[in-house]
């Protein structure tokens, strides 16, 4: 009820910041639509009584005490995994932040316990006034540590100058010791200056010196055991990152290497290679080869993320506060700052984005159907209508049946990906509910207990296993309907893409909808909706995967019913002689009931 209070007292906080409605200055329109819902239950009273007490912490309780401030979205390189090959639009200049917002910025998350910042980008070093920017981050009372990713360019000539201004920790980004194969992925010479770099640092004392190697099957992937040498007598600590997607990066499951088979490849080059103890707040895990002078490390976002220990914060050149790398959310506070808001203000706006801010990305497992802007735009400002296989009127439709979603971040899942990831622990148990039902005999009625009562099952017993379950449906629409959609003219948008992402909202919420239906962390949902050709009717299919306890089935039936929902409600300002139909389970793998599939005639 606290948080509640709190909450709603900081949605008025920021309404107010906002001067919602009828603000002529208003903040990032994606925020504004993300909290609509939250500021009609607000009490102008409880205004005053706002203390942004501990802003920094979010719901989950993670202390935010590392702060990444993208400085630039530009960049002095091409990198193939990061930038998309037509380059990304940049922010006009006065809507980046200028040094003294940065600054100032930086002081309030100080002041509230922020004691390491981050300089990314783009590329940090491209920003002329860097220099002066570290030189000041440093006279920042309580700031510990200053560090900065970069790719090593211009290090020679500059790194001596950063860390006299005060800059202490450095992360270089290397994919490759060949050469050519750098001039291939960055689309730019210099790989002799960035090896030059890494050895400069080492040499001015900069421990550790971080190397970021993304790896790429088929580029770089035969080059692990060649970084693992490249620390024996270097003092450096090589990363290997997972690759992740972005938009417009390249990125397919088949050129991800994991973790695991890293792994693999350098125990069997390396014998006695050994994992190191790892800090709170690492996102690598540390290893050495017996005998080397520097480290290596893995960076597991994709197959093994480390949401739970998550500590940073991000904000963008364009001065948003981004929660997390992966979330769409996002709050200007470029704007608060230029309308002279108060630091408490500002912090509030910091504790509300925070306090939505999720365990683990929602969509960890659905990442590369996520539409996440190029990671050289991290930094920088959201399109989220451009690259989107969504159209714009869609996207109007679905806010408006899906309050509080991220929309964009669901589009069908390509199955392949789920042999990437392990096996997660998820707890199915509530409360001490003891049942019986493993055996495959068992003919009680598992959602009834001994009383008679409904009961959700305990699966807590059960053995996880792959599922999956396919389901089909009819929407039978008539000849005038079947016209307007083939011909994408219906007036609401376009029904098809419409009636897919609602589906796959759908089978998200099954447990939300189905009281005793458990929460189950889906891995896959793959929804087709199409207009079957002469018999005017929509034929829909949705296949729902999961690694679990519990079958998917309801998640699929419930996505096919919500996707047949959607197009009744897109289409019934034309006829409500619309018929859904033939709803069912087509067939369910995994379990130990055995697999199911439906005769074709049934
Ligand atoms: N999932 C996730 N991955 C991140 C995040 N920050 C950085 N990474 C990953 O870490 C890689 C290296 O990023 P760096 O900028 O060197 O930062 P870092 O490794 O977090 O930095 P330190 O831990 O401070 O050394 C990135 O390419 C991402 O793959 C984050 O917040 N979330
Ligand atoms: C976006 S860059 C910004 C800082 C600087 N320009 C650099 O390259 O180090 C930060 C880090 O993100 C990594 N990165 C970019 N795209 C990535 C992707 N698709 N998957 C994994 N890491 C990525 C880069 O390798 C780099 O280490
Ligand atoms: S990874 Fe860094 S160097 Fe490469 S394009 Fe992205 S921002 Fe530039
Ligand atoms: S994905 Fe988000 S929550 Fe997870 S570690 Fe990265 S920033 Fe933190």
């Amino acid at each position: 009820m606290y948080r509640s209070f709190v909450r709603n007292s900081q949605m008025l906080a920021v309404k107010r910041l906002l001067k919602v409605p009828g603000c002529k200055q208003s903040l990032n329109p994606l925020c504004l639509s993300v909290h609509t819902s939250d500021f009609s239950t607000c009490q102008v009273d409880s205004v005053a009584k706002i203390k942004a007490s501990d802003p920094l912490t979010d719901s989950y309780g993670r202390y935010h005490d590392y702060l990444r401030i993208s400085l630039t979205e530009r960049c002095n390189l091409r990198c193939e995994y990061c930038m998309p090959s037509d380059g990304v639009p940049l922010t006009p200049k006065d809507k980046l932040l200028t040094s003294d917002e940065i600054l100032y910025l930086a002081k309030l998350f100080v002041r509230q316990g922020v004691t390491k910042i981050r300089l990314t980008g783009g590329e940090p070093t491209v920003r002329k006034d860097i220099i002066n920017i570290i030189a000041r981050l440093k006279e920042l009372d309580g700031l510990k540590t200053i560090a900065m990713t970069t790719n090593g360019l211009t290090l020679t000539r500059q790194l001596v100058g950063l860390q006299k201004a005060g800059l202490n920790l450095l992360n270089i980004s290397l994919d490759t010791l060949q050469s050519a194969r750098y001039e291939k992925v960055t689309r730019r010479k210099g790989w002799e200056r960035v090896i030059a770099g890494i050895d400069l640092a080492i040499q001015l004392g900069f421990n550790p010196v971080k190397v970021n190697c993304v790896v790429m099957r088929g580029f770089n992937d035969d080059e692990i055991c060649d970084f693992a040498r490249f620390t024996l007598d270097r003092n450096v600590d090589v990363r290997f990152i997972e690759y992740m997607p972005f938009s417009g990066n390249g990125w397919h499951d088949n050129r991800m290497v994991s973790f695991k088979e890293m792994l693999s490849i350098l125990t069997k080059e390396f014998p006695g290679f050994e994992a190191l103890k790892n800090e709170p707040n690492d996102t690598s895990k540390a290893y050495k080869v017996p005998g080397s002078k520097g480290k290596l490390g893995f960076i597991t976002s994709m197959s093994n993320n480390f949401c739970s220990t998550c500590n940073r914060i991000r904000l963008t050149a364009d001065g948003n506060i981004k929660v997390c790398l992966f979330g769409n959310a996002e709050i200007s506070l470029r704007d608060a700052v230029r309308n002279n808001s108060s630091e408490d203000d500002i912090m509030t706006m910091v504790g509300l984005a925070l306090q939505r801010k999720k365990k683990q990305h929602a969509g960890m497992l659905n990442l590369p159907q996520m539409q996440n802007r190029p990671m050289i735009l991290i930094g920088g400002k959201i399109d989220c209508t451009k690259n989107n296989r969504v159209s714009r009127t869609a996207n109007k439709n679905i806010n408006s049946f899906l309050p509080n979603t991220s929309f964009l971040n669901f589009i069908p899942i390509n199955h392949s990906m789920n042999r990437f990831y392990e096996t997660r622990s998820i707890s199915y148990t509530h409360g001490n509910r003891n049942m019986n039902i493993d055996s495959k005999h068992n003919d009680k009625l598992t959602h009834v207990d001994a009383a008679g009562k409904a009961n959700m099952v305990n699966v807590g017993k059960k053995i996880v296993s792959s599922r999956s379950a396919t389901a089909c449906g009819k929407v039978l629409v008539g000849p005038k309907v079947s016209a307007l959609i083939k011909s994408n003219s219906m007036k609401k948008g376009d029904v098809l893409t419409v009636a897919r992402i609602a589906g796959i909202q759908g089978a998200k919420k099954t447990p939300d909808l189905i009281p005793l239906c458990h929460n189950i962390f889906l891995s896959g949902i793959k929804l087709d909706a199409t207009l079957e050709d002469g018999t005017d009717t929509i034929i829909i299919t949705a296949t729902v995967e999961s690694e679990g306890k519990t079958g998917v089935e309801m998640e699929a039936l419930t996505a096919v019913t919500i996707a047949a929902l959607t197009v009744y409600d897109m289409c019934k300002a034309v006829t409500h002689n619309i018929v859904i139909r033939d709803i069912k389970l087509m067939e369910k793998t995994g379990g130990v009931r055995g697999d199911f599939k439906r005769n074709s005639e049934d």
